[in-house]
């Protein structure tokens, strides 16, 4: 059976996204195993202790979840093969018995205490805040008395006997978090109707270089759905750039737009082609590339022009 690491303990959105996923790919049976950070979950998979990974990419409100880009960016490559998106609401989660007055420290995964940071502003304006590596293991902190409340996903109160001070909590309505399932290289799943590609690009430090990349999907009609950038670690002022893109590496439009990106900057990394999770994105049209390289090969051949 295949075992599918994921940020951990047991209980986080991230499991959820996991199962989630599962359900969605119905490739069958697999052990959920939790992962004390995202880079461990994908160290896992590397060393093939783990056959896949899940983990947080994106969320609508706070952003990337640099460590996971980090940690994708670095070390053998990996690529992803699925994506999920999640409701993201928050349960603030206590000891039974601990009251409003009795919370004077609350502890989550920071992403879910920038979510709800207005409400603990009104709510428990008093109370100090911590970091913890998810929000189970903010949870595991307040059941051992570590922290006063935790800020959690729904799944938690009953996993860890915590008790709920205030449900569905969110600063903004409708968040959403994005989930990757990550693989060692192999076989890219196939086109669907729509699918994103992401890949790491280093364009190297000259006048233009990143305009010269992003010509190279605006020439060829691809449609940039992401683009951020992370330091380069101990090279100061240098940076690599997540470009996220409708599309799928096997059709014409967006392999030219890669192979011109190999060919402009000093590394390109592939971080994989699969079906999008948000509605109504659209892969691209690859009928006049297509038909290009048709009438190329043609001429190629000695056929007519
Ligand atoms: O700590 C968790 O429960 C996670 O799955 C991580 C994570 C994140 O990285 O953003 C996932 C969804 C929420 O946005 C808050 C935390």
């Amino acid at each position: 059976m295949p075992r599918i690491a994921y940020l951990g303990p047991e209980g986080t959105f991230t499991e959820q996204a996991a199962r989630q996923l599962l359900a969605d790919t119905t490739e069958g049976h697999a052990d959920l195993v939790p992962a004390e950070s995202v880079a461990a979950a994908l160290d896992a998979v590397r060393s093939g202790e783990r056959d896949a990974a899940c983990v947080p990419i994106e969320n609508s409100v706070e952003g990337s979840v640099t460590s996971t880009m980090d940690a994708l960016a670095d070390g053998t490559p990996l690529v992803a093969v699925a994506e999920t998106m999640l409701p993201v609401r928050f349960d603030i989660l206590v000891r039974p018995g601990t009251t409003v007055e009795d919370v004077r420290t609350v502890t989550s995964h920071p992403h879910a205490l920038a979510q709800v940071r207005r409400w603990l502003s009104v709510n428990l304006p008093d109370a100090a805040h911590a970091a913890t590596t998810s929000t189970s293991a903010a949870a595991v902190a307040v059941r051992d008395g570590q922290a006063d409340a935790a800020v959690c996903a729904p799944l938690a109160a009953e996993r860890y006997g915590l008790s709920v001070l205030a449900g569905q909590v969110a600063d903004v309505e409708d968040a959403v978090t994005r989930f990757l399932l990550v693989r060692r290289p192999g076989a890219v799943p196939p086109p669907s109707r729509a699918d994103r590609t992401t890949v790491v690009v280093v364009t190297g430090d000259s006048v233009g270089s990143l305009a010269r990349v992003l010509n190279e999907f605006a020439l060829r009609g691809v449609n940039l759905t992401r683009i951020e950038s992370r330091p380069i670690k101990g090279s100061f002022g240098e940076y690599r750039f997540f470009l996220d893109f409708a599309g799928h590496v096997n059709q014409a439009h967006v392999g030219e737009a890669l192979a011109a990106l190999r060919r402009h900057c000093q590394d390109v990394r592939f971080l994989g082609s699969f079906p999008r999770a948000d509605e109504g994105g659209s892969s691209g049209s690859d009928e006049a590339f297509t038909a290009a390289a048709e009438w190329l090969a043609g001429i190629r051949s000695g056929g007519r022009a």
